[in-house]
């Protein structure tokens, strides 16, 4: 569904893609993730065509209007209220009356947004806002469908409706590139992760693939000592340590990798 290959941009002296290559295909969600400035950003306004590469190739499956992008820098119209807004990129990707005014009522109420529908979008709170640039993206079900951190910022209940409400276009086929910094989100929408270094992409595959060998810790706390051990099975670990105590355990703790491990395991290993 999406392919891009190669890509390299420049802002300047930053190097900001560096031979940047990615495959998102239908019904798939890739979670891409990596530390600030590893071009996320970057790639989402070069796959969404808002911004031209300087090198590389960009082949995307559908026509335009079949893609949907939340960009991370909200490009929102503060005076239009959701609704108007709404009414606009749906009107753009080609839907009319009752198709646009259904698909606003669905999405309005997927992404927990009903009741702001006749709100400015300059008076909503940032998380508000930010659904409101992921509904933009969603209401005309897009056969590609590209998130810039769409949950920044949000509160637990919300994002757990964005959440489902990606999972669930995932479900009916299309590709979705999540970008994140998260871990969890990942886990929960079981998307398959690319991890993005200095432009590039350094490790691509399953949470389980890739966080897999990776060491957590488990940490058990006694009246007058903490044990701690660092593991790549902390349930192992823990039933062997817990069946090897004689004395009561006040707390346990098991921390499993994390998305900070997995960047150390594959920058050493680039
Ligand atoms: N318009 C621009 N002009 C100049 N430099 C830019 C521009 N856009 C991005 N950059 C630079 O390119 C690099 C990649 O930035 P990008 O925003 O793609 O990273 P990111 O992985 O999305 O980071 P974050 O996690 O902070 O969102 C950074 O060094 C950034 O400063």
């Amino acid at each position: 569904m999406l392919k891009v290959t190669g890509l390299v941009k420049r802002f300047g002296a930053t190097l900001a893609l560096d031979g940047f290559s990615l495959e998102a295909r239908a019904g798939e969600i890739v979670g891409l993730v990596g530390h600030n400035g590893a071009g996320k950003t970057t790639f989402a306004e070069v796959a969404s065509g808002l911004v031209k590469p300087d090198e590389g190739q960009v082949t995307v499956g559908v026509p335009r209007a079949e893609t949907g992008f939340a960009p991370q820098r909200l490009a929102l119209y503060p005076s239009l209220t959701v609704r108007e807004t709404l009414r606009l990129f749906g009107g753009l990707a080609g839907l009319r009356r009752r198709a646009l005014a259904r698909a606003i009522d669905e999405i309005a109420q997927s992404l927990m947004l009903t009741g702001f529908l006749d709100r400015h979008v300059g008076v909503l709170s940032g998380g508000q806002q930010r659904r409101a640039q992921a509904a933009t993206a969603m209401l005309h079900r897009p056969a590609l469908l590209m998130l810039d951190e769409p949950t920044a910022g949000a509160d637990p209940e919300t994002r757990k409706a964005l959440l489902d409400a990606v999972a669930a276009r995932a479900a009916e086929g299309a590709a979705v590139v999540y970008t994140t910094h998260y871990l969890p989100e990942l886990a929960d929408l079981g998307a398959t992760l690319a991890v993005a270094r200095a432009g590039r992409i350094i490790a691509r595959g399953t949470a389980a693939e890739l966080l897999g060998g990776l060491p957590g810790e488990v940490r058990l706390s006694m009246d007058d000592e903490e044990i701690r051990v660092t593991t790549t099975d902390p349930t192992a670990t823990l039933a062997e340590l817990l069946a090897g105590l004689d004395r009561p355990v006040r707390a346990i703790d098991v921390r499993r990798p994390s998305l900070d491990d997995l960047y150390r395991a594959v920058a050493h290993a680039a």
